[in-house]
């Protein structure tokens, strides 16, 4: 069931749309600005009337922002000073609506959905009234934050000691993220940003970004929250031996090659969602605007199962988190916004929306030469 539902959503990720792209790029050219000038913004027009099929393309609004939920065994490891509950304290304050994100997404008109992809402390007493909703398809733009529950299992395991989750549990997130995409898509929403909470969770993402790009763990693991030399040493040294043991277990199974194997092995049930939900944003051809460091290596792990994800994605900011530049380079794609935040929860892909919108705004009703009767430059 769950492999279907994937493999269906896989086989619905194409690449961008070259004649939508050729108009995007050729309507920049005759825009009323010097050639390129627009930079950067040009750039996201032009992806996003490929990932559309038209241009220009529609705005990319309203946007929803989904933020994941889990716990992580790593953390037994020391690699995080903030004790696991927090995870479970920040969702009671996402739905409260006092944490940055939310007043991120107040400020830029994005609805806000919690998903507890596995969060170990219990979250009952902590749960505002009425928050519980069964699924994302009832979250409203401009209406309170909700909780949705999609527990795989409450808490992965340490990633230096065993696999996290099996394959089965990384398939069930991986599905789970993408029929929250659809939800949200069919609830109108037109733009979507994957949020994450998770102590923990930069020394699995880390651990991701060594594995799908090859680089040294020393390069991609920084202080997440905030650690001292010694603690980033010996976190540098987790993620180290997490790689030796994942590489000794794809010796031993063959599963060197399988992307899910290695989701499943060193990454969190909240990196299982949001990869999934990139993946269901790609299939639906809506925009996915990215945060920090977890949605960098979740989608890798996207791309890894269908290259034509990257055509959706939208690099909302880059993180401090060094593994963050290094998932970006590998994925080709340029941040928009660099303002050193290191706080994940999808704020700095909240913080780049009103810029994305911008991009489309230009594209849609900024004057031709032509049209405006401006003269074009001589040669
Ligand atoms: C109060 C608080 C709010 C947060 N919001 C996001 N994170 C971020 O920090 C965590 C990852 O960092 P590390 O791997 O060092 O634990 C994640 O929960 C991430 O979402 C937070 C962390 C804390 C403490
Ligand atoms: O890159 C991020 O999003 C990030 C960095 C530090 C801690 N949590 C998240």
């Amino acid at each position: 069931m769950t492999d279907d539902q994937l493999a269906e959503t896989l086989a619905a990720i194409r690449p961008a749309d070259p004649t939508a792209l050729g108009a995007a790029r050729d309507r920049q050219n005759r825009l009323t600005k010097p050639h390129g000038a627009l930079g950067v913004l040009e750039e996201v027009s032009i992806r996003l009337a490929g990932l559309a099929g038209t241009c220009p393309p529609p705005d990319p609004s309203p946007a929803a922002v989904a933020v994941f939920a889990a716990d992580h065994g790593v953390h037994a490891q020391g690699v995080s000073p903030w004790p696991q509950e927090v995870t479970a304290q920040m969702i009671a304050n996402f739905l409260a609506g006092g944490a940055a994100v939310n007043v991120l997404a107040r400020q830029n008109g994005a609805a806000v959905v919690v998903v507890d992809a596995g969060v170990v402390t219990p979250l009952d007493a902590m749960v505002p009234e009425g928050a519980r909703v069964p699924d994302a398809s009832t979250i409203e733009p401009g209406g309170r934050p909700r909780l949705v529950e999609r527990v795989v299992r409450r808490g992965s395991d340490d990633i230096s000691v065993r696999p996290a989750m099996t394959r089965e549990q990384a398939l069930e997130g991986l599905t789970h993220g993408i029929t929250i995409a659809g939800e949200l898509v069919g609830a109108g929403y037109r733009c979507l940003v994957a949020g994450d909470m998770g102590i923990a969770n930069t020394t699995a993402s880390a651990a991701l970004i060594a594995a799908f790009t090859g680089t040294d763990p020393a390069e991609v693991t920084g202080l997440g929250t905030g650690i001292d030399d010694a603690a980033h040493r010996h976190k540098i040294g987790v993620v180290r031996v997490a790689l030796a043991r994942r590489a000794a277990e794809a010796d031993s199974d063959g599963t060197g090659d399988d992307p899910i194997a290695e989701l499943a092995s060193l990454g969190g049930l909240e990196h299982a969602q949001i990869a999934g939900f990139i993946l269901g944003a790609a299939a639906h051809r809506v925009p996915i605007v990215l945060d920090g460091v977890i949605s960098g290596a979740s989608t890798l792990v996207a791309a890894a199962l269908a290259p034509d994800v990257v055509d959706a994605c939208v690099a909302g900011h880059r993180s401090a988190e060094p593994g963050h530049a290094v998932a970006l380079k590998h994925l080709g794609l340029t941040p928009l916004v660099d303002l050193e935040l290191r706080l994940g929860e999808g704020s700095g892909a909240v913080l780049a929306l009103p810029l994305v919108r911008s991009a489309v705004a230009v594209l849609r009703e900024m004057a031709t030469f032509d049209a405006a009767g401006v003269t074009e430059k001589s040669s």
